[in-house]
């Protein structure tokens, strides 16, 4: 089956409906679910431990097929994609922000940048002008990008790892509780950076959350009970 191009940006998912085993049966954890996230907007989505909120990200993210429904990224109908298609279409077009900054505990700032950017085959003067120019639009212009992960706050390390995911200038943004690791002012600095980078690069952001200052910010804001998004 060959990928058909759809007339959409930004992220939908249509009747999604994803299930893990569970001894002899199968466990519900997406219950046909649909949402739209578009360019240039915030769409948040709140809900209990166990309600789906991470197997959602991860369908997002082409990272778990579900058992039906569609996902379309950036005009991208995933359906008859092989595994890599897929991952062509994640690093293309996906940007993700993992709960924990999944940083390399020996590189700098700058370098975790430039290593995402040696993956993908990019010439190095340029890469490392253009994680120059990120780094400085996260608030670490200062020398900073020469630190290693241990030498930044927790509120850093997340400022790094939204570059990072920043680097291939993703279509959509997918963020997993961006502030649960910090304090709430470096919380609400993160909230903003996540607000402003939406806005001004239009990216179609989603972001699963706790946190209800976030979700103050947020354009859209859904809840997703026991697998069910409201
Ligand atoms: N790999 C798996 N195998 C079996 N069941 C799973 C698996 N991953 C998640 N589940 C179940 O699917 C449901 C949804 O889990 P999920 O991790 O998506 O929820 P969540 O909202 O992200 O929870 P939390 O906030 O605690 O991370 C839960 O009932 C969970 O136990």
């Amino acid at each position: 089956m060959t990928s058909t191009a759809v007339a959409t940006d930004g992220l939908t998912l249509r009747d999604v409906v994803l299930t893990y085993p569970d001894g002899d049966r199968r466990l519900t954890a997406l219950d046909a679910v649909s949402l739209r996230a578009v360019p240039g907007e915030l769409t948040a989505i709140v809900g209990p431990s166990g309600s789906g909120k991470s197997s959602l990200l991860a369908v997002a993210a082409t990272l778990l097929r579900p058992d039906s429904g569609q996902l379309v990224v950036a005009g991208q109908d995933t359906a008859g994609l092989s595994a890599k298609q897929a991952t062509a279409l994640r690093r293309e077009q996906i940007g993700i922000v993992f709960q924990q900054a999944n940083l390399l505990s020996s590189l700098t700032a700058l370098e975790q940048l430039l290593a995402v950017a040696h993956l993908r085959g990019i010439r190095p003067g340029r890469a490392r002008a253009r994680a120059e120019q990120l780094l400085a639009s996260v608030g670490l212009g200062d020398g900073k990008q020469h630190r290693r992960p241990h030498q930044l706050s927790g509120g850093e390390r997340q400022r790094v790892n939204i570059a990072r995911a920043l680097f291939a200038e993703p279509a959509v943004l997918l963020v997993d509780e961006p502030t649960s690791a910090l304090d709430h002012e470096r919380g609400a600095q993160i909230i903003d950076l996540l607000a402003g980078i939406t806005r001004e690069r239009r990216t179609a952001t989603l972001l699963v959350t706790h946190d209800h200052d976030l979700l103050s910010r947020a354009d859209h804001l859904l809840q997703l009970t026991d697998g069910r998004l409201h």
